[in-house]
């Protein structure tokens, strides 16, 4: 946990229509495979390490993900 404070930290809020392959398109950020998914109660949020090279150095980009259910839930 300590070593996510000094890196920065980036926050996205992933809203769409219900059945529009939200949680698909976050476990395949996070896992980089596609998964069966059931409508999204309440709301998933994960981390992901996006790992990006830059200039010659890498930096890792923690890409916090709110992933909201559809209107319909
Ligand atoms: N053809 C196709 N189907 C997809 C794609 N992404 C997701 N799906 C399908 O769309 C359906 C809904 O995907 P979800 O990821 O559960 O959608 P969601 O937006 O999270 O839905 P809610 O949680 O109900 O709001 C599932 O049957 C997925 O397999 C895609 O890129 N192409
Ligand atoms: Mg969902």
């Amino acid at each position: 946990m300590g070593q996510r404070v000094s890196q920065p930290e980036v926050r996205v809020l992933l809203l769409g229509l219900d059945n529009a392959g939200k949680s698909s398109l976050l476990y395949k950020l996070k896992h980089d495979m596609s998964v069966s998914t059931v409508p999204t109660i309440g709301f998933n949020v994960e981390m992901i390490d996006m790992g990006k090279q830059d200039v010659g150095e890498t930096i890792h980009v923690w890409l916090m993900r709110w992933e909201m259910p559809g209107l319909r839930h």
